[in-house]
């Protein structure tokens, strides 16, 4: 089993909530590397950050995206910086990656302060624009579908991502 959908894209750009929307519309499960992480762990995501730092972060998502590629068969949702390794980069060459793009004043808008979002935790406009430059490429490498977002309601992506994977 592989998942029918993976997406990938900054933080904000809606990978969480049109991944959702997507499995709701398609009757399909959703995932969500971030929450299976935070299940393993048994702490939020900022904690891990705090206590155990990005690199043990990284290494739990990488494990994360590789089970949830092998078993799960439904619309997986990454988090923003999974795309940053490149052994997952790897895994993702077989599957149907939806890319949702985002430029810098919609995407922080969508996070304000970044709660929840510990790389955000200072200076998050600044740090938006170094992320979104550093990563644009490598999600438009293992990306199969790209959709923009800026400007767009969330009824209005799902309807472009569920016509674009039709065929
Ligand atoms: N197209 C959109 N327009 C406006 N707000 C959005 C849109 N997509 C997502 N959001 C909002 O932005 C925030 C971040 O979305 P989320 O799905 O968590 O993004 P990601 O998982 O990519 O970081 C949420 O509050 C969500 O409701
Ligand atoms: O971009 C990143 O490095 C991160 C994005 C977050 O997920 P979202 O993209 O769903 O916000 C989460 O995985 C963690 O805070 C790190
Ligand atoms: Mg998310």
């Amino acid at each position: 089993m592989a998942p029918v959908a993976v997406f990938v894209g900054v933080m904000g750009a809606g990978k969480t909530t049109i991944g959702q929307a997507v499995a709701a519309q398609w009757g399909v499960p959703f995932a969500d590397t971030d929450l299976i992480i935070e299940a393993r762990a048994g702490k939020p995501i900022p904690e891990i950050f705090v206590d155990d730092g990005e690199d043990v972060f990284r290494a739990l998502e990488r494990e994360t995206v590789a089970s949830s590629l092998e078993s799960f068969g439904g619309v997986l949702a990454l988090g923003g910086g999974a795309i940053l390794d490149e052994g997952t980069r790897k895994l993702l060459a077989a599957q149907t990656v939806v890319y949702l793009s985002v430029e810098l004043t919609d995407a922080i808008r969508r996070v304000g302060l970044g709660a929840g979002r510990p790389l955000l935790a200072m200076n998050p406009r600044a740090t938006l624009k170094y992320l979104l430059d550093q990563r644009r490429p490598l999600y438009q490498e293992v990306a199969t579908h790209t959709v923009l977002t800026d400007g767009r309601a969330e009824p209005e992506i799902t309807a472009e991502v569920i016509g674009l994977l039709r065929g």
